[in-house]
């Protein structure tokens, strides 16, 4: 579903990739994992076409998007979760679930939604402001599949939130993988990743240095956490 190879990029002068090559396949979750600055948010922005200093290949769903507009990519099945959530705080829960444009039939219905994240539908006339960090993560999750989106860009999911949230995260995670969209999923806990991945990249200064089957984990686990300077 997702292939990038030798994909490089810049800022400026700067390269912050070095070829990377990653692929997502059709109701596969990727994780990818490496320390601060070591590329993670470059080569997601390269995907969703947000960064356009760039040299390489990205192919979805078979076609060559490398160039194409980033409005054009999420109207072909991209959604992107974003670390900041991407909510907007004056409107309400639902109102920011009836946003997103559909861009495919696999959209998700209201009450699909309600049933999934049940703390989504006891909220729904709350405002974005009130909303907790598991609930503005939840929220944020909902909008990506309100649009039907074939492959989810998860930016950090885990992040700041109690373990109790970060387990209902994966379990969503797992429905999502179920219904055969493929999730590329940023992430620092690996141990969380563990639970939900097929697959972990490790990215160190712009270049894949690791490349694990999640079988292989239990075994390698060290190695990615030394890697990452837990
Ligand atoms: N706007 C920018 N201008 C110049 N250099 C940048 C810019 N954004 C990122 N970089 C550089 O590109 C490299 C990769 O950064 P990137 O943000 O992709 O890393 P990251 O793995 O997402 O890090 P973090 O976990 O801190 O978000 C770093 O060397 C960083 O300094």
């Amino acid at each position: 579903m997702l292939e990038v190879t030798g994909l490089k990029a810049w800022y400026g002068q700067a390269q912050a990739l070095h070829g990377v090559d990653i692929r997502v396949g059709v109701g596969e979750v990727v994780a990818l994992a490496g320390r601060n600055g070591a590329g993670k948010t470059t080569l997601v922005r390269c995907v969703m076409g947000l960064h356009r200093q760039v040299d390489g290949a990205v192919r979805f769903l078979g076609r060559d998007v490398t160039h194409t507009p980033a409005h054009q990519r999420a109207r072909a099945g991209m959604g992107w979760v974003q670390d900041d959530r991407g909510i907007y705080s004056s409107l309400s829960v639902e109102e920011n679930l009836l946003l997103p444009p559909k861009v495919s039939d696999r959209a998700w219905t209201l009450e699909r939604v309600y049933e999934a994240f049940p703390v989504l539908a006891e909220r729904r006339r709350a405002s974005g402001t009130t909303l907790s960090g598991g609930e503005q993560q939840m929220l944020a999750i909902a909008r990506a599949l309100r649009t039907g989106a074939r492959l989810l860009l998860m930016d950090e999911p885990s992040e700041g939130l109690a373990p109790v949230i970060v387990a209902r995260i994966g379990a969503i995670i797992r429905e999502i993988k179920a219904t055969g969209a493929g999730v590329l999923l940023i992430e620092q806990n690996v141990k969380f990743a563990a639970t939900v991945a097929d697959r972990h990249y490790l990215i160190s200064q712009g270049r894949i240095v690791n490349a694990i089957d999640n079988s292989e984990f239990g075994s390698r686990e060290g190695e990615l956490l030394k890697h990452l300077g837990i």
